[in-house]
């Protein structure tokens, strides 16, 4: 990938459409630009222009200039709204492509921006789960990491360790002189350990954030023909399950996720528990237990026409225990919820109930820290400062544990080691992004 190329993309989805809009950054976006639009705009705003390629009139469409630095990318960048033709893209896209211009790859105006310093390792990962955000809650929390909350927050813990690094490094350069103070003052500890503290709490949230990403993962268990299959469908309102009154035919985990009150909860449709002879069977209910046991929610199933199968006793999520077919008789066994995937009672108080969950687990302020990587960085930063506590009368390990932590939230930030990272990110990005 060349830096000095320009790119070009059709940053807006699939033709035809309304409107098509194609996206250029780069060096040669001035000279493109007025190749098939003439004179350029006034910077940032729209004008209607003849978009034409050698004479030849292609459409009519706005034209906008941006001028680096002041822009998306960092480079000089335009966009041409034009008709959302097919015909008229190609033929816009190839005139440009007599001027030197190449299609953009996937994410590669992001990774400008990032390499221009527009954006830094968490705020492409934020606008990453943007684009990928399906629910209310994930949209809140990737705008907020888009915007900058957790990069805000590194670069303080990165300013506090960096004027704790030096009260430990004058001390280690100054040694031998006597005019520093060999013994750290009072507030250095302090200092630490607020520090230890803030990134601490912010790790604290990352399992909720994980989870408004992830979604809340709720299996659905019981003996064969409890009813799995139809409640899912009754829940999702559609058939996206399968339907059978044939024992077993649920064999595979199927994940089925959906919005509930703008949270993402991720339905596990199990093979019935009970004991068989079929090995592909088996199989079923040995994944159904292993998905049973990473569920943080079991719904436990039971209808009223099927033999009760056993609820397995190491179960870590929360269970809930649904007396299922409440349209053919009154639940007799002890439950928490009564409900008829027929009839449709009882599903609205259990839509309440795991709605009610959500608000306990993830409710409140959008999550600071939400990726593995956060959750790895931060537990590494964490541990070299209890480090360097442990150490603090040896300056010189003190302030290699220090200096260990600082690199930590570097590589968070994507200022150590990002081309790993954002190569894999830009493997979700959209062309045009
Ligand atoms: N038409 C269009 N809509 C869009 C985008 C776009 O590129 N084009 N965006 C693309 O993602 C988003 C908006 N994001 C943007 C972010 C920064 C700049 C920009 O020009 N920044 C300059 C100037 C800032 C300013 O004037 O305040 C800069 O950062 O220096 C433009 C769009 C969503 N909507
Ligand atoms: N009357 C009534 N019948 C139901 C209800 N829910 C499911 N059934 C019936 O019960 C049978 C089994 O339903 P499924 O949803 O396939 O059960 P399952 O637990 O997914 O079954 P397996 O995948 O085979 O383990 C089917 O004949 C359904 O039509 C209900 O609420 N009321």
């Amino acid at each position: 990938m060349r830096h000095d190329d320009t790119i070009m993309a059709l940053s807006s989805g699939a033709l035809p459409a309304g409107v098509a809009v194609i996206r250029l950054s780069g060096p040669k976006v001035r000279d493109a630009l007025m190749a098939v639009s003439g004179p350029l705009p006034r910077p940032r705003l729209m004008a209607l222009r003849h978009i034409g390629d050698a004479g030849q009139r292609l459409d009519q469409g706005l034209v906008v200039f941006f001028p680096g630095p002041a822009s998306f990318t960092g480079e000089d960048c335009a966009e041409l709204h034009v008709h959302g033709s097919r015909a008229g893209v190609k033929a816009i896209l190839s005139a440009l492509s007599g001027q030197g211009l190449r299609l953009a790859e996937a994410g590669e105006f992001t990774r400008r921006a990032f390499e221009n310093g527009k954006l830094d390792l968490l705020t492409v990962e934020g606008l990453g789960d943007l684009l990928a955000a399906d629910t209310e809650r994930q949209r809140q929390q990737a705008l907020a990491r888009y915007d900058g909350a957790l990069s805000l927050k590194v670069d303080q813990w990165r300013s506090v360790l960096l004027d704790l690094r030096a009260e430990l490094e004058a001390r280690l350069d100054f040694s031998d002189e006597g005019d520093v103070d060999a013994e750290l003052p009072n507030s250095f500890l302090a200092s630490l350990i607020g520090l230890r503290r803030s990134i601490a709490d912010a790790l604290a949230a990352v399992e909720s954030g994980r989870v408004v990403r992830e979604g809340i993962r709720v299996a659905l268990a019981g003996a064969p023909n409890a009813g799995k299959s139809s409640l899912i469908n009754a829940l999702a309102k559609s058939d996206i399950a399968i339907v059978s009154d044939e024992a077993g035919t649920t064999r595979d985990v199927r994940e089925v996720p959906l919005d509930i009150d703008g949270n993402l909860f991720v339905f596990l449709d199990l093979a019935g528990l009970r004991n068989t002879d079929s090995k592909a069977e088996a199989e079923g209910i040995r994944r159904a237990k292993q998905a049973m046991e990473g569920a943080d929610i079991v719904l436990w199933l039971m209808a009223p026409d099927t033999q009760d199968a056993t609820l397995p006793d190491n179960l870590t999520g929360k269970i809930i225990r649904v007396a299922t077919k409440s349209d053919l008789t009154a639940a007799t066994a002890p439950h928490d919820l009564q409900l008829s995937a027929v009839s449709g009672e009882g599903l609205d108080m259990l839509f309440a109930t795991l709605a009610r969950y959500a608000e306990d687990l993830i409710g409140g302020e959008p999550a600071l820290v939400s990726h593995e990587r956060d959750r790895m960085a931060l537990s590494a930063a964490v541990a070299n400062i209890d480090r360097a506590e442990a150490t603090l009368k040896q300056f010189e390990l003190a302030a290699e544990s220090l200096r260990e932590a600082s690199a930590s939230l570097e590589r968070l930030i994507g200022r150590l080691d990002a081309e790993r990272v954002l190569d894999r990110l830009f493997l979700q990005f959209c062309i045009g992004k």
